[in-house]
């Protein structure tokens, strides 16, 4: 069990994917880990197919992805999330690639399936939709059937649309694995299409699969006007196979630039990768491997292609290499040995691979193409745009780079093994996907402050299954915030599981145990997928905190800050992650208190927020949206109200006793206005009003007031200090002695 392996996936780039050819899986599977090892990955997604390598995967404890496709279903039952614990516990790590079983459960109805297997695929992909959220992002792949025909045959019969709320991305392969069955090609494809039809936000479609006419036909009227990254072979248009009008007059008419919405490309096999790249030179017109790329589908014949595959060798004249182009078993056998005696160099497959789809005609190819995109990448001359964003900016940016930009084969992981001078080329060629962020999988947080709302941050962080570092700047605030933590983690206990003191305290032990200590932030924050800063309410202090964490930090984490009244865009400003930012506002006493104002600036992304509100959800809180306004929602309210209790208790219009106890029987509120200004703390309510006041200096609302000030002048912060507007001196004395 390697756990560096997990630490590191923390501090990751991008996403290394093993590839689950039948060939070597377990080779696969090990070189990705090996892989992730030496480059720190965002995403290792595995694709375990059979039993053994998803054993091997014990390896990394748990990769930060599973892939389970159909076959994986099938062959690696004990992979399935509900038998396997470990994958529950890291719900969010989980990407699953949506099968097309499941896309057929969701488009049919599936009655004609026996109810055995009805019921085994279901229950498997409604874990899996549960714990990885795939409503956000699908990849749906038909590689997935491979080796599992008779259950496809089952399965392809027209039958009527589930009704179901369409993913937010979609990208559809169609690897058209079928090797000319037409029935099953030619219907698969179609439900493809449908599918395809109705999903407004599909994001990429690969269509190289498709060899067999009635297939393609049903695609050539889709091809008209596509709104999203297409792929397709160039083995599919050198035979003519394809009608692509759109692509041609496209491309010639108007050259494809960064920003356009339609994202036309082609390729065949491991070559789209390379092209991806070639993309990449766009801004340089006169870059002439673009051009011949342009050209070869321009003329969309052999001898173009064959152009451009001559300018890509001159470009590795070191290597004195042609470039692989044809996946083998997806052709039919006289294509292949036309493009091989046409080409040559390269080995030929002449059967169909039954199972390994993946397998690239001649290995060495792909690495080629790696280098040499690695080559194109780091040309001085060259621009590097991020991947362009559509409508679903984020999303599609994400999946763009996930399945378009790095998406390796196995061969590539095993190559990079040689030397250190390759691995430095991958991590050039990976440069323009440093800045993808996906939806945050939060499994670290970093809770700075340990005072009376960082100690129940973490307590509830903690309690909810998520490891949690607690930073304050003494030992001292450190141990009682734990002892705190122990203490009202044994409340919740106790009312959870009553009579049931075992369980009670293997609750509490569990949640105790994920909480770590330290009065240095720099280091665990290179390890936090989310911060949370709940230190003291001044700007000038926070910026600080947030200026060095931003260096610390890992590129991927979230930074929040839980303050009640300050600009959480003032506080981002200090940092270089606007995207990555945003406010949580927890409520005190935080275990107690459900609500969490999750605030947004300008800058935040859409993962962000989302991931913040789900993180929120998921430490059993009730998130709100709120912009970045003084005081969110709830202060904006309550400290006025506040405010003006203080100022009739100044006024002598009541007593604080009457004031309290009108406002929780005449109001119902359960605490009254002044209790609840000792129990937030007078310092936190003195910093809050004199902030905004120093802002709006006109608003009587916001106007300081002399009795709160005094107080606090005297040390007087409410509870934590022992007296405020009461005297609790007495009432902790008598806690204190009673071990409550
Ligand atoms: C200024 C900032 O930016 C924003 C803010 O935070 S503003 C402040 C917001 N907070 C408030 O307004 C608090 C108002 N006060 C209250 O709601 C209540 O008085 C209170 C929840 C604090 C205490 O309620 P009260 O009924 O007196 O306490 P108590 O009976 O001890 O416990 C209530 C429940 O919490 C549970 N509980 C007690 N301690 C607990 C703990 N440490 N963790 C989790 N649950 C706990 C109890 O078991 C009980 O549960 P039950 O109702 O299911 O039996
Ligand atoms: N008290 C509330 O009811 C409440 C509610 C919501 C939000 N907030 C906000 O949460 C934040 C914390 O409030 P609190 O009530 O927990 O305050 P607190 O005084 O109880 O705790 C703050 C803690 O931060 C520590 N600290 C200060 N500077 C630090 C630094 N640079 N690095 C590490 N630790 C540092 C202090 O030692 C202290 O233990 C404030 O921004 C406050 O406005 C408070």
């Amino acid at each position: 069990m390697n756990k560096n392996a997990v630490r590191r996936v923390g501090k990751a780039n991008y996403l290394a994917r093993s590839n689950h050819s039948g060939i070597d899986d377990n080779n696969a599977t090990f070189s990705a880990l090996t892989m992730q090892q030496k480059v720190p990955t965002d995403l290792l997604a595995l694709e375990p197919s059979t039993s053994q390598q998803a054993e091997s995967m014990d390896y990394l404890d748990l990769p930060s992805a599973v892939v389970v496709d159909g076959n994986g279903v099938v062959t690696a039952p004990h992979l399935q999330p509900e038998k396997d614990e470990r994958h529950a516990t890291r719900k969010s790590t989980i990407f699953a690639m949506l099968s097309l079983e499941i896309l057929m459960i969701l488009l049919q109805h599936a009655d004609f399936l026996t109810q055995q297997k009805l019921r085994k695929v279901c229950k498997y992909w409604r874990a899996v939709l549960n714990l990885s959220d795939l409503q956000e992002s699908v990849w749906l792949d038909s590689q997935s059937l491979i080796g599992t025909h008779d259950f496809v045959a089952e399965v392809y019969r027209p039958r009527q649309l589930w009704s179901f709320t369409l993913p937010r991305t979609l990208s559809i392969t169609y690897n058209g694995l079928f090797y000319q069955r037409k029935e099953m090609d030619g219907e698969a494809s179609r439900v493809l299409r449908k599918f395809a039809d109705r999903c407004p936000n599909l994001v990429t479609l690969d269509l190289r699969g498709l060899y067999l006419k009635e297939c393609i036909d049903d695609w050539n009227v889709f091809f008209r006007g596509v709104p999203y990254s297409l792929t397709v072979s160039a083995s599919q248009i050198v035979f003519g196979m394809l009608d692509v009008p759109e692509m041609r007059n496209g491309v010639a008419q108007e050259p494809m630039k960064p920003h356009r919405r339609c994202r036309r490309r082609t390729g065949s096999g491991p070559t789209v990768d390379l092209l991806h790249a070639v993309r990449q030179v766009e801004l340089n017109p006169a870059n002439s491997v673009f051009d011949a790329l342009r050209n070869s589908v321009e003329a969309s014949r052999l001898d173009a292609v064959r152009e451009w595959v001559e300018d890509c060798a001159t470009v590795l004249m070191k290597d004195q290499r042609w470039l692989g182009f044809v996946r083998a078993e997806s052709l039919p056998s006289p294509a292949i040995h036309r493009i091989s005696s046409e080409w040559g160099d390269f080995e030929v497959v002449t059967e169909p691979a039954e199972v390994s789809p993946q397998k690239v005609v001649n290995g060495q190819d792909y690495f080629t193409l790696l280098k040499f995109a690695a080559y194109i990448l780091t040309r001085g001359d060259i621009a590097l745009p991020r991947p362009t964003p559509f409508k679903f900016d984020f999303e599609t940016d994400r999946f763009y780079r996930l399945m378009g930009g790095v998406s390796f084969h196995a061969d590539f992981f095993r190559r990079l093994h040689r030397g250190k001078k390759v691995i430095k080329m991958a991590s050039v060629f990976l440069q323009p996907v440093r800045h993808y962020s996906k939806k945050a999988a939060i499994n670290h947080v970093l809770v700075i402050g340990g005072g009376l709302m960082g100690s129940g941050i973490a307590q509830i962080t903690a309690a909810a299954g998520m490891k949690v570092t607690l930073v304050d700047q003494s030992q001292d605030v450190l141990k009682k915030a734990v002892s705190g933590i122990e203490s009202s983690l044994g409340k919740v206990a106790r009312k959870q599981f009553g009579e049931d003191k075992e369980k009670a305290d293997k609750f509490v032990k569990t949640a105790v145990e994920l909480i770590q200590t330290t009065t240095d932030a720099q280091q665990p924050a290179q390890f936090a997928d989310l911060i949370i800063e709940a230190i003291v309410e001044n700007l000038d202090t926070k910026k600080t905190l947030f200026t060095s964490l931003d260096k610390a930090a890992s590129n991927h984490t979230i930074f929040t800050s839980n303050t009640s009244s300050l600009s959480i865009t003032d506080i981002a400003a200090a940092t270089k992650r606007q995207d990555r930012f945003g406010g949580l506002h927890f409520f005190s006493p935080v275990p107690m208190m459900k609500l969490v104002e999750v605030v947004r600036i300008e800058g935040t992304s859409d993962a962000t927020f989302d991931a913040l509100f789900d993180f929120a959800k998921k430490v059993g809180k009730v998130p709100v949206a709120c912009k970045d306004t003084p005081g969110f929602i709830v202060n904006r309210l309550l400290v006025p109200y506040i405010m003006e209790a203080v100022r009739m208790l100044e006024r002598g219009d009541a007593s604080a006793e009457d004031i309290d106890t009108a406002m929780k029987l005449g109001a119902g509120y359960p605490m009254g206005p002044l209790e609840l200004a000792d129990f937030v703390g007078l310092d936190v309510c003195k910093m809050i009003i004199d902030g905004w006041h120093k802002n709006d200096k006109a608003q009587p609302l916001f106007f300081p007031s002399p009795m709160l000030n005094k107080l606090v002048g005297e040390g007087k912060l409410g509870r934590k200090s022992g007296s405020g507007f009461y005297d609790y001196k007495a009432q902790q004395a008598k806690q204190a002695k009673s071990g409550r």
